[in-house]
């Protein structure tokens, strides 16, 4: 497994104590896979996608019994060993790239500084110069930019919005990293442009074979190479499996409501149709409801969902709820009735002893 992610909790501070603003996540992303964690806004894509890379802020608390790249635990190694395999091989590219261009350089001299010294033939500094440059044109290139001379003297502020976001593909496909994490990466843009953004990330997925761990809001934004899906609620794994499993057959009434309000569910209602969705929003950091947090927006919830449920699996998903849906409620029912039956045993036994 490229990246293997067991029981990530990440502890924040709120004016009433310590919180678990993600509790016990685990997910794993295989080589060459594109795995798509799905969530609302405030979910904790982005704390997840950061304490990945290392990126959060000493006030966080990171705790995970796995959190391994490539079989080594990312959380036990030195800074400078950690800054070494994320410049390297894990690369990320976020919802507002102009926020991470620096402002005060042009495209070239950013996208020149990408390029490893090791992929350079020219041993003398002066050639090396022009060696460079030519690469930030094929790199423009490669990501769709073909007025490469224009956007090489821009600075950020002259970018359009999806320029700056191919630019930073550019800048961090220059590593050839073996992961990428993609935090929502189209979400201020068009729908051609979002259209464009995705179809450069298949390519390079599929002729680098390089995996992709995409944060996204709803379902209307996942790229269609996702082979696996992880839903997230409030900090919380509601369903995991194959995307095609968990569109077709949703065990977690989560997945029933982002998966048809969807674009892909969309495209196939007849005009006009009501598309059904849950109602209210996900909780603040400060008022996680205990149990199962999506409890108070859930149409399913019931008495027991202030008790977390356990990870269960069934087929080739895993979920958290006491009252799944298809097949699962069905499988979950029958073992309801065997308790019920075998209570119901034992009391008759209790008053054949009695009698
Ligand atoms: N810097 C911060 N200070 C205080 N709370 C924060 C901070 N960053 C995140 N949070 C809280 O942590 C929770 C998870 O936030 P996060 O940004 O990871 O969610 P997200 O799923 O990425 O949301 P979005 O899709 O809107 O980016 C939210 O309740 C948010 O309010």
């Amino acid at each position: 497994m490229l990246l293997d992610v067991r029981n990530l909790t990440i502890t924040g501070q709120s004016e009433h104590g310590p919180v678990d603003v993600v509790d016990r996540v685990s997910f794993s992303v295989a080589e060459g896979e594109v795995h798509s964690l799905v969530g609302e806004s405030g979910s904790g894509k982005s704390l997840i996608a950061s304490a990945i890379m290392g990126f959060l802020d000493p006030r966080w608390q990171v705790r995970a019994d796995r959190l391994w790249f490539d079989g080594k635990d990312l959380l036990s190694m030195s800074k400078q060993q950690r800054r070494k395999i994320i410049g390297v091989d894990i690369a990320m590219i976020f919802q507002d790239p102009r926020s991470y261009l620096d402002p005060n350089d042009t495209i070239e001299a950013q996208l020149a500084e990408a390029i490893l010294t090791e992929d350079l033939d020219a041993k003398h500094w002066w050639s090396r110069r022009s060696e460079r440059r030519q690469k930030v044109i094929q790199l423009l290139h490669r990501v769709g930019i073909k007025e490469h001379q224009q956007v090489m003297e821009s600075f950020p502020f002259e970018i359009s919005e999806g320029v700056a976001q191919k630019v930073m593909i550019a800048s961090a496909i220059a590593h050839r990293p073996r992961l990428l994490i993609a935090d929502e990466p189209t979400t201020a843009m068009e729908p051609a442009t979002r259209a464009q953004i995705y179809r450069l990330l298949g390519r390079f997925h599929a002729s680098h074979k390089m995996s992709i761990l995409l944060m996204s809001q709803d379902m209307g934004t996942i790229m269609p190479e996702s082979q696996r899906l992880t839903m997230l609620y409030s900090g919380q794994i509601m369903e995991s499996g194959p995307t095609e499993a968990l569109l077709k057959e949703p065990f977690h009434p989560y997945t029933k409501a982002i998966t048809s309000t969807s674009l892909y569910q969309q495209s196939q209602c007849q005009p006009k149709t009501h598309l059904p969705t849950l109602p209210g929003a996900s909780p603040p950091m400060q008022h996680l409801p205990i149990g199962c947090r999506l409890g108070p927006r859930c149409p399913n919830a019931r008495r027991q969902c202030v008790v977390t449920p356990s990870i269960q699996k069934f087929r080739a998903h895993v979920y958290a709820c006491h009252y799944p849906l298809n097949s699962a409620g069905k499988e979950q029912g029958l073992k309801r009735s065997d308790i019920v039956r075998a209570e119901v045993d034992s009391d008759t036994e209790q008053e054949h002893d009695n009698d």
